[in-house]
């Protein structure tokens, strides 16, 4: 039984999905601290839970199994309320784990350009396994392959050019007319 309907809007969790890199943990986090929520990202948890960073996960047990945690994680997480989650990229891959989301968040897709993205490589290549071995074009292909599994949120948000401050400020605002507007 997904949990959702049921929760008042200024309560229902608050949650970034994105291509890795995006900025989905820091831009959670930011948010968080404006609301005076609690922030919580995904892959941390599965880190803490099962003592091991996500790249060693998937060089000792594998994807397919990473990805069991991901939906046990994210479901368990689900079930609360008041929170602010970052999920991993890859998270809206399962359709069991977008439909549990949707229904129990108010999911924000943080969208970035290719161009921009590319920039970013150096931050980040090394710590996500998804794009360990793949060249530019593998990981352009990806980043574009990866668009239709985000294409189910409440809403969508351009973070190209933008600071995360400026993107947390925007995101808390658009929030609370929102929440005024529902009440
Ligand atoms: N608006 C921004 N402008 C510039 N750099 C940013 C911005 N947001 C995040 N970053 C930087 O980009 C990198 C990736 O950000 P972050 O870890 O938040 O991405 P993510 O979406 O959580 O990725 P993943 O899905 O892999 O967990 C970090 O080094 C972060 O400091
Ligand atoms: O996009 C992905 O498939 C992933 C993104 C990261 O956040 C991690 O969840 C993991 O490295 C997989
Ligand atoms: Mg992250």
């Amino acid at each position: 039984m997904v949990k959702g309907h049921d929760v008042p809007i200024k309560e229902k969790n608050i949650m970034f999905i994105g291509f890795m890199g995006v900025g989905k943990t820091t831009i959670g986090n930011l948010v968080a601290k404006k609301l005076y929520r609690d922030f919580i990202d995904i892959d941390q948890e599965i880190e803490r839970k099962h003592k091991m960073p996500v790249t060693e996960i998937f060089k000792q047990i594998g994807e397919k199994a990473f990805r069991q945690m991901e939906k046990e994680v994210i479901t368990e997480l689900c079930q609360k309320k008041l929170k602010v989650i970052s999920v991993g990229g890859g998270a809206f891959l399962q359709e069991e784990v977008r439909e549990i989301c949707l229904s129990s968040c108010i999911v924000f897709y943080l969208d970035l350009s290719w161009g921009s993205w590319k920039d970013r490589i150096s931050l980040i290549v090394d710590s996500r396994p998804v794009l360990q071995g793949k060249s530019l074009e593998d990981m352009e292909k990806l980043f574009h392959e990866r668009k239709a599994i985000y294409s189910t949120h409440h809403s969508k948000i351009n973070t190209d050019k933008q600071e995360a401050e400026e993107i947390a400020d925007y995101i808390v605002d658009s929030l609370k007319l929102a929440w005024e507007l529902y009440e």
